[in-house]
This record gives C-alpha cells, sequence and structure tokens, in this order.
C-alpha cells in the first residue's frame, strides 16, 4: 500500500482517511518518530503510545479551534508531526529548531506551552471558561497522564471543574507508570477501575461531577473516533480514562518503559542503546546518589524524598537499599518539601532532592514550611544551571536568585564532584538550619570523586589561582570554564571559589576586594539577583572602588540547544570568558 504520512501535513488531511489507512498511518508515524529520536535522542516512550490517541483527536475535533491542551507535552511528538511540522521534527530539540514541548510561539495548534506538569486541566479549563463567556462553542482538551493527574495542581483544576458547565474533556492516559513506575494510592485505584473491580457508582471521578467513561483500549482508533465523537457536542465536563502502553511499537521500550522514557542514541532497529562516550566519567547524579547510599548505611537517623525522579536524580540507590528511608512521593513538589519539614521535625537528617526548575512549583513552602521555621531540611538542588535539550522551561537558572531571597537559608555551589561529596558528608553530621545544595546536570571531570570522608569549611573563600590586578569571584562547577579561559595568564587574574553563596561573609570580602582594580563575579544562574547582585551590594554599601563586571545568565528565557551552546549564548564558556579576561587585562585577543 502506498505511504499515508507523506499525504499529510495538517490535521485536515486527516479527515478523508479511512480507518485502514490511519490504522496503516499510526505504523508510518511510530516509524518516523523512531527513526529520528533515535539518532537526535528527546522524550520517547510517552509519543509512541499515545499514537492512536492523538490521530483519533485531530480526525475528531477541529483543531486548533477546538483546544488541545498537552500535559507535560512530552508525549506531544505525534501532534507536531500532524500540525505542520514533519518537515522540520529532525530539528527537534536542536538549537534554532522546533522545541520538545508544545509552545504557543511555535504553532497556533499548541494551545498552552507545558514542560511541568500537571497543568493541562486549569488551562484548557480556563479556556472553555473564557470561551464560553464570549458565546464561543468550541471544545477544550485536556490529556493528562496517570502521574500527572496525581499531582495537586491536577486535583484543584479538577475539583473546579466539577462545578462549571465548562465544554472540556479531559482524557487520562493511563499507562501506569510515569518516568518511573507510579506510586501512591491513585495508582491502585486506576488498577481497579482497570480490573473493573469499582462499581460505577463509586467512582472518584464521577463523585467530582464528572461524566466518567472507559477505561478503553487507548490503541483502539475505531473505538477512540467512536468516543470522541460521542463526546463531542457535550455541555458538561467530561472524562474518558484511556489505557495504553508506554513504549508501543518498539520491543525493547515497551519491556524496559524506565530506560526508554528518554533513551539517547540507540539502535533503530534493535532498539539497542548506543555507548556514549562518557562512560568512565561519573554524573553529578550518581556522585549524590551514591554517597547519599554510604552515608545511609551508617546513619539510621538518615532519610531521603524524591518527588518523582528516583532514577533521573540517583536517588534510586538509596531507595534500593533502604526503601524504609528513602521514598518517591510522586509529582508533588510542595507536599516533598513540607514533608520533609516534618519528618525533620520527628528527628531524622532530611535530604529533600528536587532538580531546579520543579522546585520553584514548591517555593511557598520552602519559605512557610521549612525557612520560616528554621527547620534543617537539606535540599539537592539539581540540574542547577543549563540543563540542554529540554530548555527554556527546564533550565536550572532561577535558583540563586529565588533561594537569595529567603531568610535562615544557606546556599551551598560546590565546585566539583569531590567537593559535592564532602559537602553531603558535613551536612549529615552537623547541621542546623535550612541549606540548599546545587550541582548540574551531566558528568564530573573528575575520576576518583570517592575520596575518603572530610569535614568541609562551607564559609571559607578558597583561592584557587594567584594573580595580583583583578579577580574572578566564581561559585559551582562553572569554575572548571573559568581556568580554562585563564590558561593564558600569568599572574593578572586571582580565582576565588565561594563553596557558600549564602551567607556572605562581608567583611573578607570586602578586604579582599580591596586588593583589585577588577572584579567579575560568576555564577550558571540569572544575574538579576544572583551571586554577583549580592557582591554589587556589598561593594555599593562598602563605597569600594572597584570596576565589577557581572558573569552568568542573562534576563531571558534560554531555549533549547546543546548545553554547549547555551554557555557560548551566555558568554560563559572558556572561549568567550578568556576574550574578556584578554580585554580585561589588555592582552591582544
Ligand atoms: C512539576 C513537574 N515535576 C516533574 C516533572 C518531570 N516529569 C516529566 S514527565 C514525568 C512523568 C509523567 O508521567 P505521566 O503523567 O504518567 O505521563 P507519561 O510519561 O506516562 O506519558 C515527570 C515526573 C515535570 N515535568 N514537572
Ligand atoms: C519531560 C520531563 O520533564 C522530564 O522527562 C525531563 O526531561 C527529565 O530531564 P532529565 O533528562 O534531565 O532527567
Ligand atoms: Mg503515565
Amino acid at each position: 500500500m502506498a505511504a499515508i504520512l507523506p499525504t499529510i501535513q495538517f490535521p485536515s488531511d486527516l479527515k478523508s482517511k479511512t480507518m485502514e489507512e490511519l490504522e496503516q498511518l499510526a505504523g508510518e508515524i511510530r516509524r518516523f518518530i523512531i527513526d529520528v529520536v533515535s539518532v537526535n535522542g528527546g522524550h520517547l516512550g510517552a509519543s509512541l503510545g499515545v499514537v492512536e490517541l492523538t490521530i483519533a483527536l485531530h480526525y475528531v475535533f477541529d483543531t486548533p479551534i477546538d483546544k488541545l491542551v498537552w500535559d507535560v507535552g512530552h508525549q506531544a511528538y505525534v501532534h507536531k508531526i500532524l500540525t505542520g511540522r514533519k518537515e522540520v521534527f529532525d530539528s527537534n530539540r536542536r538549537k534554532n529548531g522546533i522545541s520538545g514541548f508544545p509552545k504557543i510561539s511555535e504553532s497556533e495548534y499548541d494551545a498552552f506551552g507545558v514542560g511541568h506538569s500537571s497543568t493541562s486541566v486549569s488551562a484548557a479549563l480556563g479556556m472553555a471558561i473564557g470561551d464560553k463567556l464570549q458565546g464561543k462553542n468550541n471544545q477544550h482538551i485536556a490529556v493528562i497522564g496517570d502521574a500527572s493527574i496525581a499531582s495537586g495542581m491536577a486535583f484543584e483544576a479538577l475539583n473546579h471543574a466539577g462545578v462549571t458547565n465548562a465544554r472540556l474533556i479531559v482524557v487520562l492516559n493511563d499507562n501506569a507508570i510515569g518516568i518511573d513506575p507510579s506510586v501512591g494510592a491513585l495508582k491502585s485505584y486506576l488498577m481497579q477501575v482497570k480490573q473493573g473491580k469499582n462499581p460505577k457508582e463509586n467512582n472518584m471521578i464521577k463523585s467530582l461531577n464528572f461524566d466518567y467513561s472507559g477505561p478503553i483500549d487507548g490503541h483502539d482508533l475505531k473505538m477512540l473516533i467512536n468516543e470522541f465523537q460521542r463526546l463531542k457536542n457535550k455541555n458538561k465536563p467530561q472524562f474518558l480514562h484511556v489505557v495504553t502502553t508506554k513504549g508501543k511499537g518498539l520491543k525493547k521500550a515497551e519491556e524496559n518503559q524506565v530506560l526508554y522514557h528518554a533513551p539517547g542514541k540507540f539502535d533503530k532497529i534493535t532498539g539497542d542503546l548506543l555507548q556514549n562516550n562518557q562512560q568512565e566519567f561519573t554524573k553529578y547524579q550518581d556522585v549524590f546518589g551514591l554517597t547519599l547510599l554510604e552515608l545511609a548505611q551508617k546513619n539510621n537517623k538518615l532519610f531521603a524524598i524524591t518527588p518523582a525522579m528516583p532514577t533521573g536524580s540517583s536517588l534510586k540507590y538509596m531507595m534500593d537499599a533502604f526503601p524504609d528511608r528513602a521514598i518517591d512521593v510522586g509529582i508533588a513538589e510542595q507536599h516533598a518539601v513540607t514533608l520533609a519539614a516534618g519528618i525533620s521535625l520527628s528527628g531524622f537528617t532530611v535530604f529533600c532532592t528536587i532538580y531546579s526548575t520543579f522546585l520553584q512549583r514548591a517555593y511557598d513552602q520552602l519559605i512557610h514550611d521549612v525557612a520560616l521555621q528554621n527547620i534543617p531540611v537539606i535540599f539537592c538542588i539539581d540540574r542547577a544551571g543549563l540543563v540542554g535539550e529540554d530548555g527554556a522551561t527546564h533550565q536550572g537558572i532561577f535558583d540563586i536568585a529565588y533561594l537569595n531571597a529567603i531568610p535562615n537559608l544557606k546556599i551551598l555551589a560546590p565546585k566539583d564532584a569531590v567537593e559535592l561529596r564532602q559537602t553531603l558528608y558535613t551536612l549529615q553530621d552537623a547541621n542546623s538550619q535550612p541549606v540548599a545544595v546545587r550541582y548540574p546536570r551531566g558528568y564530573s571531570s573528575e575520576k576518583n570523586w570517592k575520596v575518603p570522608f572530610e569535614t568541609i569549611d562551607f564559609s571559607k573563600i578558597q583561592k584557587i589561582k594567584k594573580g595580583t590586578e583583578a579577580a574572578v569571584f566564581s561559585t559551582g562547577t562553572i569554575i572548571e570554564n573559568v581556568l580554562e579561559a585563564l590558561n593564558f595568564d600569568t599572574g593578572f587574574f586571582s580565582v576565588y571559589h565561594f563553596l557558600q553563596i549564602k551567607p556572605l561573609n562581608e567583611k573578607a570580602i570586602v578586604d579582599l576586594i580591596e586588593r583589585y582594580q577588577t572584579i567579575i563575579t560568576l555564577e550558571e544562574g540569572v544575574i538579576n539577583g544572583g551571586f554577583g547582585s549580592m557582591i554589587n551590594q556589598i561593594v555599593l554599601k562598602n563605597k569600594l572602588k572597584v570596576t565589577i563586571i557581572n558573569l552568568g545568565v542573562p534576563d531571558e528565557f534560554i531555549e533549547h540547544a546543546t548545553v554547549n551552546e547555551q554557555f557560548i549564548y551566555c558568554g560563559l564558556d572558556s572561549l568567550s570568558m578568556q576574550n574578556l579576561f584578554k580585554k580585561v587585562s589588555n592582552v591582544s585577543i
């Protein structure tokens, strides 16, 4: 049979196809996604699981007039391919290419920008309320996964939607897994519903005033289309429970759904993962996870929490060894932070590991439940800094600025893997206040990080390189780029590492600044309100006569690209810094 995919550019091209042609199209789209993601990397399993669902939605509904909101958006590759972006799909997540997530500025079919989870019901409900008020008769569809619907925000939206007459359809895409296995009581409830054990009268979704239908097979195109046609003209909130298989169509991805959530490069025929070239190095996440495991083996008062990222954060090592003392609470950052406060009050040393970008969701809990009460929770802020291909929604660049504003909180940014290890050791031994330790995504360049434990002095400003005229004040692992940039320098520049960003020792900093003509501050975070801003305040307050240059991430959202490309864009790569240092020291470039 002739290929169907080449005949499809937009959803309108689907409308004339027969059921057999649509089924054939599903196979072709799966092949197309596998071909591109195997070379480019990206989120694989989730999109493979919603091929039929996406075709059915665009076949039945009149997008973009009907509004389709994808939760998280990592499963929206099929949607992108069917809405005018097939020809550029090979630029997915690349610099100047299309984003890995739906984005309003990219297409009129992307009704809402996403990346963080559990926002879809609120956003679609908002559009439904607004459209109805203006006399519009369009539909609003939120597609949300079984892990994302367990998050507080999604519950808040369902609770509200149930008392409206909004033209809203919530599609629960239930594949019984998040990135890691789903957790919590809702998981077993959904399992019971799927096994037919739950009488419809006791259905919790119905009790929230939704019309509930399902569960139906999310790979049965005909059934999906029939059901959406039935729901299309309803005038009150509808809930359709769809059952799918994550990774559908690639055997390895179906068998190992955690690994194939975002597998990196792989063989497109066998599915076998291709080795990356960093095998000899250790990820910062493993330095964290393996060190915590070692500490937990000796310290039975050590407790650890992750909201939904056991594999990504490497907390899984401790979770496997000590399931009672290391837990995944699901996509529940707010709960994770306040839970950490509670467990800490009961006498445990609590490590709460959260990606910098996702901690944004728990800002009030951080202030009100932890810092205000000076509860000594240790936040391990993962993916701090530029994260690469996930792009603007996932950058870990705001934490220094948003944490700087919180009293009682100590902020630490180790310069390398050994310092991260010793920081964790020192904190578990003696800590009496809330602390945030930030470290980046990816590999440390240090091979021998597993050194004997030693207590370190966080507040000591470390002199890493000696010079006479100018000083670089650096914090965190970005110091690696500075030292590389200064390979030409014979004694103009000093370099200082600040492991502790907050509180700063004002007197020591004034003494240091007075020795130099120029100070260059450097951080892998936004300049506004960050480490450099705090140094500027000290300079102003003490009326110091010095030239200050602040390096960091500019005041804008940084789009998807490789981390190196993002460094270059922000002027934080070693070559850009070298050019600046040469200018400052009058060395010809
Ligand atoms: C607020 C927030 N926390 C964590 C994540 C990381 N994350 C992305 S996808 C995902 C799992 C989503 O699972 P589910 O909703 O079941 O969708 P599936 O991947 O199974 O399609 C998680 C935890 C996120 N994007 N946003
Ligand atoms: C979609 C999402 O939010 C996650 O899958 C995220 O992309 C994970 O990022 P890491 O690859 O850094 O773990
Ligand atoms: Mg799921």
